[in-house]
């Protein structure tokens, strides 16, 4: 393991060297044409930012048309479609493919249908799934030796507990008690401690933010030397996307529930990301014209004329946004299911590394 984890780490020095030796003057562009930086494994993707460095080949930074909404549901297809190849790959290459287990504690509506996607999503991939269900109730210990069986079984590379878990469990118990090398959430504090820290590598990055850097990429839309605001600052979203962000060196504030002032301090940004959970909570006074916005926030509210009773909505106002910002991801079909392709690309990432396959 410590052989593993060292030579990880060297490949990563280097590549945050690197990033160094490239840095160049910063253009005040923020959007770019699209184009594609995906990368499926984890070194690549930090290289990826130097091709940011590219000259933009065109740009909206104006509030006089209005702005472009990016299709998350349909970028996560195409990556979760090449996720699907690589799986291919590798079974036909050694016979073997990528496992990810899912523990849900307790019979949460939301919970039930995120664990639903997850799982239907794997199968499309042709990622290996198990899942296991705990009732509401259920001690401790039970879920932890779940966890524990999960850690030892060598077909299974990923464990995502769901999150929330009911009050009763000790939820930092439960996420420390997951095997490093299948933290495919990248919630262990060693995942996210490496991730703060320069010149360290984490072995996952979490799926949410690494989602909406996807996104920025995909949009050609420069980090380096931006101002990015990041709206809240929970250990899930807010936290590791303001690491994220400040990696790909934007120069980044946090604004969370008790900021003074935070219209104000967003509407200075050129890249926001929202993840508070309150609806309409960004109006357009919020967002400086041509900024990129990225709505993270997902809150059911009652709508007797839909489907099932509610919607979702996001945390910008969508309506007023579309006309101040560039690019924003709507809600749904935003942020979502990128979650959902990254964490397919975790597990990916994860198998690779067990077997040793390149
Ligand atoms: N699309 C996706 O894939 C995902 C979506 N989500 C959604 O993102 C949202 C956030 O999730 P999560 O981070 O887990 O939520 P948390 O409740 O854990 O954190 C919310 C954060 O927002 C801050 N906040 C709350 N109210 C305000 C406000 N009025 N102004 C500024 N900041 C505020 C809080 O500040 P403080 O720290 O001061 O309390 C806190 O830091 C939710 O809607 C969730 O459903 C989450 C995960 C994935
Ligand atoms: N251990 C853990 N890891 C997580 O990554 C995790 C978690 N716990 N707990 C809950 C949050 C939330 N989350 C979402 C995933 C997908 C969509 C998603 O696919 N949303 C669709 C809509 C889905 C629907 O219709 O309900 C969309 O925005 O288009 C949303 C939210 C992951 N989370």
């Amino acid at each position: 393991m410590m052989e593993i984890m060292s030579s990880i780490e060297r490949r990563m020095a280097a590549a945050w060297h690197n990033k160094y030796v490239i840095r160049r003057a910063i253009s005040t562009q923020i959007l770019m044409s699209p184009q594609s930086l995906v990368s499926l494994d984890l070194p690549e993707i930090w290289t990826a930012a130097a091709d940011n460095l590219r000259p933009p080949t065109s740009l909206n930074c104006s509030n006089e048309q209005d702005a472009v909404v990016i299709d998350g549901k349909l970028i996560a297809e195409d990556i979760r479609s090449t996720i699907a190849t690589e799986v291919r790959r590798m079974k036909e290459s050694i016979g073997k493919v990528p496992g990810l287990a899912v523990i849900l504690v307790g019979q949460r509506r939301d919970s039930q249908t995120y664990v639903r996607n997850k799982i239907k999503a794997c199968e499309e991939a042709g990622i290996k799934s198990l899942f296991h269900e705990l009732p509401e109730d259920c001690p401790e210990d039970a879920v932890l030796s779940v966890v524990s069986s999960f850690n030892e079984d060598p077909t299974i590379h990923g464990i995502l507990v769901q999150l929330p878990l009911p009050q009763h469990l000790d939820e930092v118990k439960i996420l420390n008690a997951l095997s490093l090398e299948k933290d495919v959430d990248g919630f262990h504090p060693m995942n996210m401690g490496n991730l703060a820290m320069r010149g360290r590598e984490p072995l996952f990055i979490p799926c949410t933010p690494k989602g909406c850097i996807e996104l920025l990429f995909r949009f050609g839309v420069e980090i380096m030397g931006k101002n990015a605001v990041v709206i809240g600052r929970s250990n899930v979203v807010g936290l590791p996307t303001s690491l994220l962000l400040q990696r790909y060196h934007a120069t980044v504030s946090v604004v969370h529930a008790l900021t003074n002032n935070p219209e104000e301090i967003t509407s200075e940004a050129d890249i926001v990301v929202t993840a508070a959970g309150v609806p309409n909570l960004v109006r357009s006074n919020w967002l400086k014209p041509g900024a990129v916005v990225i709505d993270v926030g997902t809150c059911p509210i009652e709508d007797p004329s839909s489907e099932f009773g509610y919607r979702l909505v996001g945390d910008v106002c969508h309506e007023e946004a579309v006309k101040v910002a560039s690019a924003i991801t709507p809600v749904p079909g935003g942020v979502g299911p990128m979650t959902i392709a990254m964490l397919l690309s975790n597990t990916l990432d994860s198998a690779k590394r067990a077997y040793e396959f390149v």
